[in-house]
């Protein structure tokens, strides 16, 4: 048994894998300044859930540094052993050079995940979480991709600027052309983030010079615009967990 942990902007997931599957997923805000007890109570909760006495082996993939300081001094405070992916991981997949080692390690267990979700060693991989990402491998190496704004950012981002708006829960309308300022705005953010994941996808595959490329998604975020985009061809919600249950299972390359 041991842990996987997938350190998000927004939130860090704790999956529980046993018998070499993510039996179940916790969520928890990533609060930067969380103290190392906070953690480390937020984990024995978990253990009490599944009746275990200790801590087992974590493996973090995470892109929040804070996160990674906190989890370090708990690992040394309470005898907990961890290993963190980054771009030295045994991955199935080779990362161009001149990316180097400065790439976040959720996109790293994201396209994982996703080579062997499609069994094939090109993928297109869109992550709609704290940030928008479309990343793309092509023969077994991840080329790079684009980082855009996250949906939730933006949203607040309008209508801290806007007077007259305010928070609106997100629906996707069924037209574009909304006639309330709710379904204008539920429209503009979704259909508009859907049409920039789109827009970025069929740039790659232009790039790539392959228009059937498969495209895998994942993240927080996904399911609000997934049915508005006509080039994601599968959703996988824990395809981070996946990511780095490969790594755990298969050991990479
Ligand atoms: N079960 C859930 N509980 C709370 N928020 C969720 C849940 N599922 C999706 N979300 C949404 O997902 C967003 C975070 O997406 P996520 O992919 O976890 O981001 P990150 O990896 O950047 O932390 C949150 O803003 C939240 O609105
Ligand atoms: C693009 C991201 C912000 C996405 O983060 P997320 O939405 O998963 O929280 C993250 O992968 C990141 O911080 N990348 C940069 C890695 C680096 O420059 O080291």
């Amino acid at each position: 048994m041991c842990w996987a942990i997938d350190v998000g902007n927004t939130h860090y997931k704790v999956g529980i894998i046993k018998n070499k599957t993510v039996e179940q997923v916790y969520r928890f805000r990533t609060i930067r300044e969380q103290s190392i007890d906070e953690y480390y109570f937020q984990l024995r909760n978990i253990c009490r859930e599944h009746d275990l006495l200790q801590i087992p082996h974590l493996w973090i993939a995470s892109v929040v540094p804070s996160v990674n300081i906190a989890f370090e001094m708990l690992g040394k405070t309470k005898g907990i052993s961890m290993t963190f992916i980054d771009a030295d991981s045994p991955f199935s997949f080779t990362i161009d050079e001149r990316i180097g080692k400065k790439i976040g390690a959720d996109i790293l267990i994201l396209a994982e995940a996703a080579m062997a979700m499609v069994n094939q060693k090109d993928v297109i991989i869109v992550c709609a979480g704290t940030a928008t990402t479309v990343f793309a491998v092509v023969g077994g190496i991840l080329i790079g991709g684009a980082i855009a704004p996250g949906i939730k950012g933006s949203v607040e981002s309008l209508i801290d600027n806007a007077a007259l708006l305010s928070t609106t829960y997100l629906e996707l309308p069924e037209k574009a052309i909304g006639q309330t300022t709710e379904t204008a705005m539920s429209s503009g953010i979704l259909y508009g983030f859907a049409g920039l994941v789109d827009g970025l996808i069929s740039r790659m595959k232009k790039e790539i010079g392959r228009d059937d490329i498969p495209v895998v998604a994942s993240g927080g975020m996904i399911s609000k615009i997934e049915r508005a985009s006509f080039e994601i061809d599968k959703v996988y919600p824990d395809l981070g967990m996946e990511g780095i249950l490969r790594l755990i299972v298969e050991g990479g390359r």
